[in-house]
């Protein structure tokens, strides 16, 4: 067993909180974002949130948000942690950890080797980095696309902050990535799904077990 740490994003229902306790994840994810079929309002993520035992991280995860619409989830949801998954640059990354007073993560998408650059930039505002795959230019989603970028590109980075691997990733497939990559930590949203918005419970206990299997390559 390796101590990959694992975030499950886009909880909508009481039994996704369950079966995250359940397969022993680390962090629970909940999406702020109206378009997205994971979308849950303040009220319903408040309920969600409160059934999330302590020593899971709760995660909310916002696209290019508003002080409003950030103070208005924050006054009815618990949250630990803010994922920014839009176009915010490092500057309203600072801001939004001095408005909320918690520690922000921030999304950056790949596709090729042009894009790592923005790595290291938000690597000196952020907390943590998220690493996902760039959406396609007609994508409906900036995330939640099942979709993964060329692990070649991280394989063996390091940043000045913690990171997590994102995009595509499945319980097939994770280990792989886990070990190709060296990530420590993991995400995963449409991959443990039934269909879009649907989690399915198996899946999920699946997928923390392939994460925890996974032979992390030692830090060079
Ligand atoms: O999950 C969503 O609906 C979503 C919406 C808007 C931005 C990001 C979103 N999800 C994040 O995208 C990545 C990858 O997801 P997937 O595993 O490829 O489906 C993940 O970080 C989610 O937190």
């Amino acid at each position: 067993m390796t101590d990959v740490r694992i975030k499950i994003c886009g909880l909508t229902r009481p039994e996704d909180v369950a079966a995250v306790a359940r397969a022993g994840a680390h962090y629970a994810g909940f999406v702020f974002f109206p378009r997205s079929p994971r979308n849950v309002t303040p009220a319903h993520a408040r309920g969600l949130a409160l059934a999330v035992p302590a020593g899971i991280a709760k995660v909310g995860l916002f696209v290019t948000p508003d002080d409003a619409t950030l103070e208005a989830v924050l006054a009815e949801v618990p949250l630990d942690l803010v994922q920014l998954h839009g176009a915010e640059t490092p500057a309203r990354v600072a801001e939004v950890r001095a408005l909320t007073g918690l520690p922000v993560m921030k999304a950056v998408g790949l596709a090729g080797p042009e894009d790592v650059d923005a790595i290291r930039d938000h690597a000196q505002a952020a907390d943590q980095l998220l690493i996902d795959a760039k959406p396609p230019r007609d994508a409906d989603l900036p995330g939640g696309n099942g979709l993964a970028f060329d692990w070649r590109l991280v394989a063996g980075r390091r940043w000045p902050v913690p990171w997590m691997l994102a995009g595509g990733l499945t319980p097939d497939n994770v280990a792989e990535a886990v070990a190709m990559t060296g990530a420590r930590q993991v995400d995963v949203s449409s991959g443990v799904e039934s269909a879009p918005g649907e989690k399915d419970a198996d899946r999920i206990a699946a997928f923390v077990a392939a994460a925890r299997d996974a032979s992390v390559p030692p830090r060079l």
